[in-house]
């Protein structure tokens, strides 16, 4: 095996000798075998998987501390067997190399039973857990959500949505001024800021109780896709926890979007013209002729789970760190009075970069690359761990400082273009990155317009992984109603 992987070195470097790119980036001398790529004590049949158990040191709810802990010992890039082989990286120059051999069809690891309970339930995979062909497919239905027009089409709608939310937020807060576990709430607004996108109509998330229905099913995904993809894979054997909640979720969400898109349906086949200056999105979905219907129910129940979780932790953590900073605070509110809203932009950067949802950006390399100096095959699941790169001293100065002036145009030249990718990057990224950016802007203005922020209590919320990582503790905040 070593012989090979010495010959397969051998012929890399003579590739290489011919391509400048590589030449620049090593001597080809040093570069190193995958095999001497360092690692921890594993064990046969169970590899890693040791230090993640009851009695081991670490805790897949947190990974991200795992991962920084590890990388202590053996350095920015390592590699660690949990099933499968996996190769870490916290290093934002290794991340770019990452995403150069990322391909034009790039490939995340799967989620099997996800794949699995689809394919036999639905027949119909959508864009999360597919690769391939098949992910291009999907990733087809979704990408007119990065376009110009339909971005724009849904910001008054937003606004609505979200001024609906603040008289929910003034009923809900004790009294005190204070809303406890923001969070849950924020999930509402998150539903019914992506419902207004997809399936196209308003659920009432702030007075329908009917909702706890849609709140459960997005927990249940979540949990489901958590639970099936770290446990081992007995739900192939019989219907685990994880695996059952994958289906009540799916079943949930089908019946309510099934329903949706069927009367949409209608409207298009009599007037489609109608549809696309009121529903640009659904609009581009009906006239998407690669997907099947089915296709398009799928296409909508993953824009609808994918807007909900992420989103409302973002907005979570930047009114827990805007309370916690009441210049940055002031200066946001400030600039939003003036109709400017690229500070508060800049404070959503800052904390995506601090407190990002996702806790890696993976991938599976298509070709052989040189990843920190080692010739990793192709094939080879590399994750850059981009939570502990934005959190890193050498990337952003006080990086444990909450300093959205470091985002401004004038200042984030020298920032490094691969330490902070909360969404991901390339033709895999995150397709509802527009959407959320504008849902937590409208929203974030109409908050800093009406309310002043405050932490009734001093504590620091850090982040669990669960599939996203969301907060560890209860976001909870004083409202103080300004005169206006
Ligand atoms: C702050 C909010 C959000 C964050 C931080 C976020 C982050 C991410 C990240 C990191 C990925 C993986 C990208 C990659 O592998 O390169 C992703 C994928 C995805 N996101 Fe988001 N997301 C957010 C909001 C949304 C919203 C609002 C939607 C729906 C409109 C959405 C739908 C999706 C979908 C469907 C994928 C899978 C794309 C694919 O595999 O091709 N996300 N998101």
């Amino acid at each position: 095996m070593e012989v090979l992987k010495l010959v397969a070195l051998h012929a890399f470097r003579i590739m290489a000798r011919r391509n400048s790119f590589s030449k620049r980036c090593y001597s080809l001398k040093n570069i190193k075998t995958f095999s001497e790529v360092p690692t921890l004590k594993s064990y046969p049949l169970v590899g890693h998987t040791y230090l993640f158990l009851q009695n081991g040191p670490y805790k897949f709810e947190r990974l991200t501390e795992a991962v920084l802990d590890i990388s202590k010992t053996l350095g920015p890039i390592f590699k660690l067997n949990l099933g499968i082989t996996l190769l870490i990286t916290t290093n934002a120059n290794d991340t770019k190399t990452l995403f150069r051999n990322e391909g034009v069809q790039p490939i995340r690891p799967p989620f099997p039973a996800l794949y699995h309970y689809r394919k036999k339930e639905f027949n119909s995979t959508g864009v999360v857990p597919g690769n391939g062909d098949e992910w291009y497919k999907f990733r087809t239905g979704v990408t007119p959500l990065l376009r110009n027009p339909v971005v724009a089409h849904y910001l008054n709608k937003h606004e609505i949505v979200a001024k609906d939310f603040l008289s929910y937020l003034e009923s809900k807060s004790n009294e005190n001024n204070v809303v406890n576990d923001l969070y849950e709430l924020l999930q509402r607004y998150t539903i019914e800021a992506i419902s207004v996108v997809c399936p196209g109509a308003r659920f009432n998330c702030f007075k329908n109780s009917e909702i706890n229905e849609i709140l459960e099913a997005g927990k249940n995904f979540m949990d489901g896709l958590y639970d099936t993809l770290m446990g081992p894979p007995i739900w192939k054997l019989f219907k685990t926890k994880g695996y059952k909640k994958l289906e009540s979720s799916h079943k949930v969400i089908y019946r309510i979007m099934k329903n949706h898109l069927y009367n949409l349906k209608l409207q298009f086949n009599e007037n489609a013209e109608k549809v696309k200056v009121n529903q640009p999105f659904m609009y581009a979905l009906f006239s998407n002729d690669k997907l099947s219907w089915e296709d398009k129910i799928m296409v909508s129940m993953e824009v609808f789970f994918g807007g909900i979780d992420a989103t409302a932790t973002t907005i979570a953590f930047t009114l827990y760190y805007l309370s916690k900073n009441k210049h940055i605070q002031e200066k946001a509110r400030s600039d939003v009075k003036n109709g400017n809203y690229g500070y508060l932009r800049a404070c959503i950067k800052e904390t995506l970069r601090m407190s990002p949802t996702a806790g890696a950006n993976s991938r599976v390399l298509v070709q052989d690359a040189v990843i920190g100096g080692y010739l990793i095959p192709k094939h080879t699941l590399v994750s850059a761990f981009s939570p502990i790169t934005s959190n890193d001293e050498s990337y952003f100065k006080e990086a444990n400082k909450y300093i959205p002036d470091r985002w401004l145009r004038e200042n984030h030249e020298d920032c490094h273009k691969f330490a902070s990718l909360p969404f991901g990057h390339g033709p895999r990224m995150c397709p509802g990155k527009r959407i959320a950016e504008n849902e937590m802007i409208i929203l974030l203005k109409e908050i800093l317009l009406h309310f002043d922020l405050e932490l009734p209590e001093n504590v620091n919320v850090g982040m669990v992984t669960r599939m996203n990582r969301v907060p560890d503790r209860p976001i909870n905040i004083k409202f103080t109603k300004l005169i206006v």
